[in-house]
């Protein structure tokens, strides 16, 4: 079971990076990030999402803002089938419906700098021997960063007709340094443990979910791990219903040296032609 921190604790800073360390997740409650506004979002979107206004905003191949469908989906790296999702990527820069632009770009700010706040506990808690191999420090990697992006995901009720093994989410790790995540609306999230079972992930609503994605993994040598995550189908008929989430990936700037292998650039792009999602 994952530990739930308390934000404000004294130990909170070091309770964290340790979750962090031992499983790649870090569950948060009594964090600054406002719940009205969450479950605001959650609303709102989801009435986004069931009606037709989305298709006004069809992705962009080369700027991956805007609304993919259900048809365009990613397929998890090592799977044959498409999650069971649609969503809308936002960055501030990029296309925000209009009526939804004023809370999507709050909650951006305000999870934006959490994320910066985390990054700053992890980077003071890295052991040297790690933090030696930082190229810059990380606080560093994300200022002035365009590329932190925020996903409002809506998986919808199943149909009974998705082809078999297909889940909401399969596994996968994320690309980026942190991830901030919101409790969903409806549980699902698991997370693999060491011996590779899947672990439920706290999910009360007003909890705040973070994991390390494959560039911290990289720029720390894998002392901070990038754990496998999924979204299971809903088992019963009470949660078959619609899921929204709002995960948002903390991105550094393109050219940030995350290890001598990689700079983010180069590696972002690897991992989207992996997913299907670049040519
Ligand atoms: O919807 C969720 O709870 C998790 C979503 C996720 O893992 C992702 O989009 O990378
Ligand atoms: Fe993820």
């Amino acid at each position: 079971m994952l530990p739930v921190i308390d934000y404000t604790s004294p130990t909170a800073a070091r309770d964290f990076t340790q979750s962090l360390h031992d499983t790649g997740f870090g569950v948060l409650v009594n964090h600054p990030i406002s719940n009205p506004l969450v479950q605001g979002i959650f609303t709102d979107w989801l009435s986004f999402f069931q009606g037709e206004d989305k298709f006004n905003y069809p992705y962009s191949a080369e700027k991956f803002d805007g609304y993919f469908s259900t048809a365009v989906s990613e397929t998890a790296k090592g799977n044959d089938k498409k999650d069971i999702k649609e969503f809308f990527h936002i960055y501030p820069w990029g296309r925000i419906p209009e009526l939804l632009k004023s809370d999507a770009l709050t909650y951006y700010q305000e999870a934006s700098q959490l994320a910066a706040t985390l990054l700053g506990w992890v980077e003071q808690q890295t052991p040297d021997a790690i933090a030696q191999h930082y190229s810059q420090p990380l606080s560093t990697m994300i200022d002035g960063s365009e590329q932190t992006l925020l996903r409002v995901l809506h998986y919808p009720p199943l149909k009974g007709d998705e082809p078999i093994g297909s889940l909401r989410a399969a596994a996968h790790t994320d690309i980026n340094l942190l991830t901030v995540l919101p409790a969903a609306n409806e549980p699902g999230l698991q997370v693999q443990a060491k011996n590779g079972e899947w672990l439920d992930v706290p999910c009360d609503f007003g909890m705040l979910i973070i994991n390390i994605g494959d560039m911290l993994q990289e720029a720390s040598q894998g002392y901070y791990p990038s754990t496998m995550h999924r979204v299971i189908n809903p088992e019963n008929r009470t949660h078959n219903v619609s899921r929204v989430s709002l995960p948002l990936f903390l991105h550094p700037k393109p050219e940030v040296v995350l290890s001598i292998r990689h700079t983010a650039e180069s590696y972002l792009s690897e991992r989207l032609k992996e997913l299907g999602m670049k040519q």
